[in-house]
């Protein structure tokens, strides 16, 4: 069997050879000629996975180590009956970690905050959950979930009163509720002035120069993960927000593995054979002198400095952004989640089991 892989899917040799020859390549790299005669592909979120690439190609089955599917024509797969699996909620704990993070480095009062979240699903749930673990007050617009699902469920209108909104959604732009510029100029202009918009879920959800154009009449504090354009993206915003990254939020090493893991394990349904078990032992790493949460999440991972390198190498970069936007991705570093870490003497109850709430260890 011919496997055809984007070489930025961690592990992916170790986990399919068992199953035919495994033949990587720069996702954006990926084209007909090179799928042609392959029997499975395994991709991320920059190829994408169309008629333009697979008609005529052998290929049965199509892995998506991500989350977001909008880079895969699911309609084509169906109708020429090739299998697909993606990762639901491979990267929810990953996503959350640099929303915790990216608010204390850019707003650190904000436990005392309201917080709306836009997409409340694997990510935003949990966000959501965390949140009010820690006492704070949330609000929470997901048409497609229910009160029960979501007790803090509001209006459009009513999420929009929040002070900090992060958005959690899929692209989409069909449906009854499609999110494709779900924030433009109109929108934006309902947030409040000064408030802190962070977007994590896919870039078009924001109309990008809108938000450029009104950002100086609103003065919002504004995290940006992902971007219209990818990767091209707009200099000028990246200049003009607080926290900007490379789309990243996800790339925790759990997150990336759980990915490729998941990947594999629905081939393994596919081909009807039983999923390998993985016994890997958890790394832990000991904390010390936690004095407060903020201390405790910036010590693990700190936002600001996936920021202070995506400008120092896209800032001047004129015509290879791209390229620059996609090497900060593909050589990012080895980031641990929470679970990896112990706070060792603290001696506050309250902070201890704020800690808890977010997952590091005690001991
Ligand atoms: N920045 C990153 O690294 C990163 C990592 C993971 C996921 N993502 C993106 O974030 C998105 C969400 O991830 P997830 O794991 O929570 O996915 P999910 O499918 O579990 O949840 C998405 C939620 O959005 C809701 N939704 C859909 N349309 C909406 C709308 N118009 N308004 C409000 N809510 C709407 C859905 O009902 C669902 O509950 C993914 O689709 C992906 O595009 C980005
Ligand atoms: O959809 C997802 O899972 C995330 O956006 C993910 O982090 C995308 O990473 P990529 O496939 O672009 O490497």
């Amino acid at each position: 069997m011919k496997i055809v892989a984007d070489e930025n899917m961690p592990l992916v040799r170790e986990l399919f050879s068992p199953y035919g020859e495994v033949t990587t390549c720069p996702g954006r790299e990926i084209d007909s000629q090179q799928v042609k005669d392959a029997d499975v592909l395994l991709v991320r979120s920059i190829t994408r996975v169309n008629a333009a690439l697979l008609e005529g190609s052998r290929v049965r089955f199509v892995g998506s180590a991500t989350v977001g599917v909008d880079h895969v024509d699911q309609h084509y797969l169906e109708g020429r009956n090739i299998a697909f699996a993606n990762a639901p909620g491979c990267n929810a704990n990953a996503v959350v970690q640099y929303v915790l993070s990216a608010l204390f480095r850019v707003r650190p009062d904000w436990l005392r905050q309201t917080v709306g979240i836009v997409g409340c699903g694997n990510v935003g749930g949990r966000l959501y959950r965390t949140l009010k673990a820690l006492g704070v007050d949330c609000r929470c617009y997901d048409p497609f979930l229910t009160v029960e699902q979501i007790p803090d469920k509001c209006s459009f209108e009513e999420v929009l009163d929040a002070s900090i909104l992060c958005l959690h959604t899929p692209l989409t732009s069909s449906g009854p509720h499609p999110t494709y510029h779900l924030f433009d100029e109109q929108v934006l202009r309902r947030f409040s002035p000064g408030g802190l918009l962070l977007n994590a879920g896919r870039g078009a959800v924001v109309d990008n120069a809108a938000l450029l154009e009104l950002l100086p009449e609103y003065a919002w504090q504004v995290v940006l993960d992902v971007w219209e354009n990818e990767p091209t993206v707009s200099l000028p915003l990246l200049q003009a927000v607080n926290i900007g990254t490379p789309h990243i939020a996800g790339y925790s090493w759990d997150g990336k593995i759980n990915g490729s893991r998941m990947v594999r394990d629905a081939f393994c349904d596919w081909l009807g054979e039983s999923q390998p078990c993985s016994s890997e032992k958890t790394e832990i790493i000991d904390l010390i002198q936690m004095s407060s949460l903020g201390k405790a999440v910036l010590a693990v991972y700190d936002v600001a400095g996936d920021d202070r390198q995506m400008r120092a190498e896209l800032l001047g970069k004129g015509e290879s952004i791209g390229m620059a936007f996609d090497q900060l991705r593909k050589s990012y570093p080895q980031r641990l989640e929470f679970q990896h870490y112990r706070v060792r003497g603290c001696s506050d109850r309250t902070l201890e089991q704020q800690l808890a709430a977010l997952g590091f260890r005690s001991g």
